[in-house]
Order: C-alpha cells, then structure tokens, then sequence
C-alpha cells in the first residue's frame, strides 16, 4: 500500500506502544528517558547562606566601625547571633546567622580598630541566598517522558535521588541485503562495494538512543533473508536496507511474509526513498528501507527516528523542524515531496551542491534537510524553510562574537 508521508507517520504513531521500565542509578541514566515524575524533596538551598565572602551585619551598623570576633564557614554548624554594633566573618556558602540582616562584601569594607567599617548603604537581604529560592520542597521537578541530560542529571543530584525509573531503550536490530556488499573488513572484489549503509544506521541508531545489534550482511536469496530475520526477532525493531524494489533479486519483502509480517505500508509519495516498508511480525517492528545509501539514510531520520521517538517513552516524541530561510535560489523538479539534505547555519539553509540517491557522501557535510512540498518547482532566496536537524552542537570553523 502506497502512502502519504504524514499517513506514514501516522501508521508509526498509531502502532507503537513505548518500551518497558527498568530501574537505573543515576551514574548510567544519561540519554534514558524518564518513566516517573520526580518532586523535589529538599528545598535548594537548603538554608539562608551567604553568596559572598565578607560580613554578615544589621542595616543600623551602616558607616559605623563594628566589632568581629567569629567566622563562619561553609559547612560550619554555627549557632552564632549576630547583635548590634558587631559582624561575623562569613564566606560564601556559610549559613546565615540568627539575627543577620544581610551581607557586605569584604572588599566594601575598611579595617579599625578590633573590626571593620561598614558602607553608609546597607540594604536588606543583600548578598543573602535564601533557603528554597532555587528549588522548593514539592514541587515538580522532572516531568515523565523527559530525556535525561546532564542537566536533568543535575537536579536529580540535587535531591540525592540515587535511582530513578526509566523506559528501557529500543532493541534495534539492522541487516543489509545484496550479493554486491563486503563489509569494511572484508575483501572487496572488482564487481562489488563495501556495505556503507549498516554502519552507518548502527552509529546513527546507538546517536538516537537505541541499543543495536548488527546481524550482518544477508545475501539476495529468500533462505539468507530469513535466517537474518530469525535472528532479529526478539528486538524491538529491525530496519534492512535493500532488497525493497521491484528488482529480480528482491526478496525481502517475500521473506518477511513467510514469517507473518503485517505490512502498514510499503511505499511513501517521497523522494527518495518511494520503497520504504514498515509493518510488525509479533512485537517487533520491521523498517524496510531502500539499498540507496542516501535514500536509506534520510529515511532513516525521517521514519526510523519517528519510530524509536515512539517506542522510546520520550513526551517529545513528534521531530520538529527549526523556522529558517533559505540562503539562495533552489530548484528542483516537481513531483514527490522531497527530502533535500545540505547546511542550516543558525538561520539559513543552503542545500548539498551535488546529491542523489544512490550516493554516500552528502549527508558527511550536511547538518539538516528539509522537505519541500511536491508541487514546488523553486525556492526563493530567502524564502521560509523548516530545517530537520541531523547533528547538533552549533559550532563554526572561524570564531564568531556571542552576542
Ligand atoms: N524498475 C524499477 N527500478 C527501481 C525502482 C522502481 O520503482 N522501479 N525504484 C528505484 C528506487 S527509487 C530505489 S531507492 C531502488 C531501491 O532498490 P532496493 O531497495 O531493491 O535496493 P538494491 O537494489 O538492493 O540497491 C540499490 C542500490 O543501493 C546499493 N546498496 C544497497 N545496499 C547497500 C548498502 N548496505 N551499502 C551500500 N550500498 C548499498 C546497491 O548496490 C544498489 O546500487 O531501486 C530503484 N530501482
Ligand atoms: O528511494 Mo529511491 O531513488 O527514491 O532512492
């Protein structure tokens, strides 16, 4: 069955359920995605305490010469209070004593006699960090579905929490087909090409949070393919390249039936990648996408990151395109709707000079592409584009101001 792209995603979305929880310490959650709220426990900070090394004074002090006889420490479990006509020597972090009113900055203040002068303006709660002003006690701290960053990391340290529920990552499992395909350590031979496409799905699934399994390389007849999808099917999804056209050695399709595939669909009105095929044996999924390294690529983004959005749990799990312009004139036949690999460069987009399905090297120096409607013929400088990231990290080769 032919389909549309957005009845493509829909069959995705409609069709799987996240994955299972386990439960993680906080040391190995980086990229999992979060299966339960998490409330704060503990105010942050935990006391009134000083943001800056100098005194902790009254505002009647101010202009007068003080007595100072005690410091404070960070960490210091101090029950000093502070009375009028002294300070107390506190440093930053230090817990503010009873009695304090705010803090003046050691280098605001003059040495006299068994003391320090203090500035003529003194203003309340100066200088003071008080208890729950960053996190309080209760509230919602982390959503369930969110992905665990470092930053996430943090405020999940900030409350001790040492273990968390999260949703197990997807299983993905990735096959190649074809007889011309040598994998990278094995000997090529003048009629045939290394296997491009299952390393570089297996990197791009493990970037997108999957864990992977890489099967191997099944040759074009109907008894390799399916002794390839046996060994794939207690995984969570299978994505094969090859084998989806029309050609007189494309079995895949034959293989998966024997083993009872549901077919959602198995062509999309796009450009590349018209043959791409997704359905379910059991639990598990199957991508089929296209040999054409480009084509399987950028399917890959477009479906396959759709798919392990879906299955992994995420609250985010819809891919969203950055508003830019486009950098200059761009023409294309119409058509398809079409995925256009090339550069997005904060705020504009400028497609890969030279690409086409059956090549590898566009997507090495592109960050982004962008799918353009199918009845478009030309994009106009400066005309309105969503860009669909493929790596970030926003870096330049020449150092640029930062404001
Ligand atoms: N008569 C028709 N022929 C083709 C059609 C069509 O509609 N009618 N569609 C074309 C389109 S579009 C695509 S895309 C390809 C898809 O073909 P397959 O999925 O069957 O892929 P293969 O034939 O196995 O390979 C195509 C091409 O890609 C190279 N390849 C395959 N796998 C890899 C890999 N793992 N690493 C690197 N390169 C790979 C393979 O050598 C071929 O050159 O069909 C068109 N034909
Ligand atoms: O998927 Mo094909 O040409 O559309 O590469």
């Amino acid at each position: 069955m032919s389909v549309t792209i957005l009845q493509a995603l829909d069959f995705i979305y409609k069709n799987t359920k996240t994955k299972a929880l386990k439960i993680l310490p906080l040391e190995q959650a980086l990229d999992f995605i979060l299966a339960e709220d998490i409330y704060a426990t503990h105010n942050l900070p935990p006391y009134n305490n000083s943001a800056m090394d100098g005194y902790a004074v009254k505002i009647l002090d101010a202009g007068k010469c003080v007595k100072v006889e005690h410091t404070i420490f960070a960490g210091d479990d101090s029950s000093e209070v502070l009375t009028s006509g002294y300070a107390i020597k506190i440093m930053t972090g230090a817990r503010i004593p009873e009695g304090c009113e705010c803090i003046v900055p050691k280098e605001d203040t003059k040495e006299c006699q068994d003391g320090v002068i203090l500035p003529q303006n003194l203003s309340k709660g100066k200088h003071i960090r008080l208890c729950g002003e960053d996190i309080k006690k209760e509230n919602l701290l982390l959503q369930k579905g969110q992905r665990l960053q470092a930053h996430q990391i943090t405020l999940l340290a900030s409350q001790g929490i040492s273990h968390i529920k999260v949703h197990k990552k997807p299983r993905l499992a990735l096959f190649a087909s074809g007889n011309e395909l040598k994998m990278h350590f094995e000997q090529v031979e003048s009629h045939q090409l290394y296997n491009t496409n299952t390393p570089t799905l297996l990197a791009r699934a493990k970037e997108l949070g999957c864990e992977v399994e890489f099967i191997g390389t099944a040759e074009d007849t109907l008894d390799d393919l399916k002794e390839h999808i046996k060994s794939a099917l207690n995984s969570d999804l299978i994505v094969t390249s090859g084998g989806a056209s029309v050609g007189d050695a494309d079995f895949t399709k034959e293989a998966f039936s024997f083993f009872g595939m549901e077919t959602f669909f198995d062509k999309v009105e796009i450009k590349p990648g018209k043959p791409t095929a997704f359905g379910k044996i059991g639990n598990t999924f199957i991508l089929n996408l296209p040999g054409n390294p480009l084509a399987a690529t950028l399917n890959f983004e477009l479906f396959g990151g759709s798919i392990i959005l879906a299955l992994s749990g995420a609250r985010e799990k819809y891919l969203k395109g950055i508003d830019a312009k486009m950098q200059s004139e761009y023409r294309l036949k119409k058509g398809r709707i079409s995925l256009v690999p090339g550069t997005f460069n904060g705020s504009s987009f400028e497609p890969c000079k030279k690409f086409a399905p059956g090549m590898v090297s566009p997507l090495a120096n592109s960050n982004s592409y962008i799918m353009i409607d199918a009845g478009i013929e030309v994009l106009k400088k400066d005309e309105k584009v969503k860009v669909i990231p493929l790596r970030f990290s926003f870096t330049t080769d020449k150092q640029e101001s930062l404001l």
